[in-house]
C-alpha cells in the first residue's frame, strides 16, 4: 500500500497530519475551506500539488454540505474562499493555478440561465475533485519523463541521487514528482542509492522522504543539508533531483530553502541538477524568481522541535524558500510533457496547453 496524505469520497475529507509522523499516522477530518486553509497554513498538510488538491476538496466538501440559492451567488461564494485559500501559502503557485482554473469554470456556467444554481454546483464539485486523480496520473509521466532523461543523457544504471525536501507521495496526491523519478528508476531496477537530506528546519527529509524511502524499500541514507556539497565529492552523484514550488516565465524555480546552495555545488561538481514539477507549478505570469514571494515561517520552527527547545534566544531569519536561477538547473525542467531546458519550459508549456 503506498503512503495517503489525501482520503477522499464526496462530502468527506481527511488528511494525514504530517506534524505528527514519522512517530504516530494520524488522520483528520476537514470539513470546509476554513479548516482547509488552516491545515495548510500550519503544514499539517505541505507540499505544492498537496496543499492545491486539500485546498480545492476542502471547498468541494464545503460545497456539498451547502445548498446554493443562484448560480450567481454561487460564484461569488466560489470566487472568495478560493481567494481565501490562497492566502494561506504564498510562495506555491499551485492553489493560485487551481483558482484561476474554477473560476474560469464558474464563470463560464454563470454567462446566461443555462444552468440550475445546483446543477452547477455538481459540476463544480466534479472539477474540483478531478484534481486528486489527475495528479497521480501527472506524476506517474513525469517519472517516467525524469528517469529515462537522466538515463539517456548523464549516466548508466544504477544512478545514485541527492534530494531535497520531500516531493513524495507526502508532497502530492500520490506518487511524487522528484520522488516519482526516484520511484520509475526504482521500479525499473536502475537506482542506486537515494541521499535525502535533512531540510531543517521543518525536517520534511529527516521526517517525511526518510519516511516514504524506507516504506518503499529503497536504498537510501539520510544527510545533513551542510553535508550535501561533501556527498557530491565522496558518493558518485549522478544527478540532483528536487521538487518546486513555483516556476517563472524565464524558467527561475522557488523550492525549499537550502536547494540553491544544493545547485550551487552540484554546478561545482558538474552533476546535472534536475528540478521536477508538474505544469500547475508553472506561472508564466511571473517573469523571474526575483519577483516571487518568500513566505517566512515563525521562528519557533527553528528554534524548537516538538517543543524542545535547541537554540538560544536570539533573532531568526526563517525563509521557507529560496530561489534558483534558471542557469543552475542544468539537467532541466522535468514535468509530465517531457523534460525541458529552463529558457525552453514556457514556449514548451504553452505548446502543450
Ligand atoms: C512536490 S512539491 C514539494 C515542494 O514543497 C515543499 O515545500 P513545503 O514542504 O514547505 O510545502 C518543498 O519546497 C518541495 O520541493
Amino acid at each position: 500500500m503506498t503512503l495517503q496524505a489525501i482520503r477522499y469520497s464526496r462530502g468527506c475529507l481527511e488528511i494525514l497530519d504530517q506534524l505528527l509522523l514519522p512517530d504516530e499516522t494520524k488522520y483528520f477530518s476537514l470539513h470546509d475551506t476554513k479548516d482547509g486553509w488552516s491545515a495548510i497554513k500550519k503544514m499539517q498538510v505541505r507540499g505544492a500539488p498537496a496543499i492545491a488538491i486539500v485546498g480545492c476538496l476542502s471547498l468541494a466538501v464545503e460545497l456539498t454540505n451547502s445548498d446554493v440559492e443562484s448560480v450567481s451567488s454561487l460564484k461569488e461564494l466560489i470566487e472568495n474562499k478560493l481567494d481565501y485559500l490562497v492566502s494561506a501559502r504564498p510562495t506555491a503557485s499551485n492553489m493560485a493555478e487551481a483558482a484561476s482554473r474554477i473560476k474560469a469554470v464558474i464563470r463560464q456556467l454563470a454567462k446566461g440561465d443555462d444552468y440550475k444554481a445546483e446543477d452547477a454546483k455538481l459540476m463544480i464539485i466534479k472539477e474540483l475533485e478531478g484534481m486528486l486523480e489527475e495528479d497521480i496520473n501527472i506524476n506517474k509521466n513525469l517519472g517516467k519523463y525524469g528517469a529515462e532523461h537522466l538515463l539517456g543523457t548523464y549516466a548508466k544504471p544504477p544512478v545514485n541521487i541527492i534530494t531535497h525536501c520531500n516531493t513524495g507521495s507526502l508532497a502530492t496526491a500520490g506518487y511524487g514528482t522528484a520522488l516519482g523519478v526516484i520511484r520509475y528508476l526504482q521500479e525499473n531496477e536502475k537506482l542506486g542509492h537515494v541521499y535525502c537530506t535533512e531540510t531543517r528546519p521543518y525536517n520534511q527529509g529527516a521526517r517525511l522522504t526518510a519516511y516514504e524511502l524506507l516504506h518503499e524499500n529503497i536504498d537510501a541514507s539520510l544527510i545533513c543539508d551542510s553535508a550535501a556539497a561533501a556527498c557530491m565529492k565522496e558518493k558518485n552523484i549522478h544527478a540532483v533531483i528536487v521538487g518546486a514550488d513555483r516556476v517563472t516565465a524565464n524558467g527561475d524555480a522557488a523550492n525549499k530553502i537550502g536547494t540553491c546552495q544544493i545547485a550551487i555545488a552540484a554546478k561545482y561538481y558538474n552533476i546535472p541538477f534536475y528540478v521536477a514539477c508538474p505544469r500547475s507549478t508553472f506561472d508564466p505570469s511571473t517573469q523571474s524568481g526575483e519577483d516571487i514571494i518568500i513566505e517566512q515561517r515563525p521562528h519557533a520552527e527553528m528554534t524548537s522541535i516538538k517543543g524542545i527547545k535547541i537554540a538560544a534566544d536570539i533573532n531568526c531569519w526563517n525563509p521557507a524558500f529560496d530561489v534558483t536561477p534558471a542557469e543552475l538547473i542544468t539537467g532541466g525542467i522535468i514535468t509530465e510533457y517531457g523534460v525541458f531546458k529552463p529558457h525552453e519550459v514556457k514556449q514548451r508549456l504553452q505548446d502543450k496547453a
